[in-house]
């Protein structure tokens, strides 16, 4: 990892960026038990309004932080799970996948994860807000995006996660 880091950050700065990462990895993570639950029940991937309601939670939480940016973030962590819950239904399908035998309920199990993972994201955008825009970043978001966020089947969903930190 050292060796990715570039002159612009130091590597306290380089460690908060990677904690951002691994939250977001955890995050995505989470999407393939929801992606089963929504099979089970015949759900719709998409739920505006449970977005919505997360989203003004975090721009009350986000205190300090520009709520337009917030938002971004946590709408692009919402792509990015439909995205991965999408593939892998479509996935499903194409087997003819039965329902699952075991799965998480949506409410009581999953969801709750996402909660709690909520107020960390935000916190690890408060850390690393102003090193976004360092030149340098951006190379190193790629490089080690790509060893800490995965949960992934293509790359798509974490290109659209990592999409919501507007870095150029
Ligand atoms: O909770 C759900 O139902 C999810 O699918 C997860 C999630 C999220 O990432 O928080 C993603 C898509 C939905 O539109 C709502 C929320």
């Amino acid at each position: 990892a050292c060796q990715s880091v570039p002159p612009s950050l130091t590597i306290a700065d380089s460690e908060q960026i990677d904690q951002l990462l691994i939250l977001i990895d955890q995050r995505l993570a989470v999407a393939p038990q929801v992606a089963k639950a929504k099979w089970n029940s015949g759900a719709a991937i998409n739920d505006p309004p449970r977005e919505k309601l997360i989203l003004e939670d975090v721009v009350t939480q986000a205190d300090g932080l520009d709520p337009a940016f917030v938002r971004k973030f946590f709408q692009a962590q919402f792509d990015a799970s439909k995205a991965l819950q999408q593939e892998l239904q479509d996935q499903w399908r194409a087997e003819g996948r039965d329902k699952f035998d075991q799965v998480a309920d949506l409410g009581r199990d999953v969801r709750p994860v996402l909660d709690k993972l909520t107020p960390q994201l935000i916190t690890a955008l408060h850390r690393t807000r102003s090193l976004l825009n360092r030149p340098g970043t951006r190379d190193y978001i790629e490089t080690r995006s790509l060893q800490l966020v995965r949960g992934d089947i293509d790359g798509k969903p974490r290109r659209i996660a990592l999409l919501g930190l507007g870095v150029k």
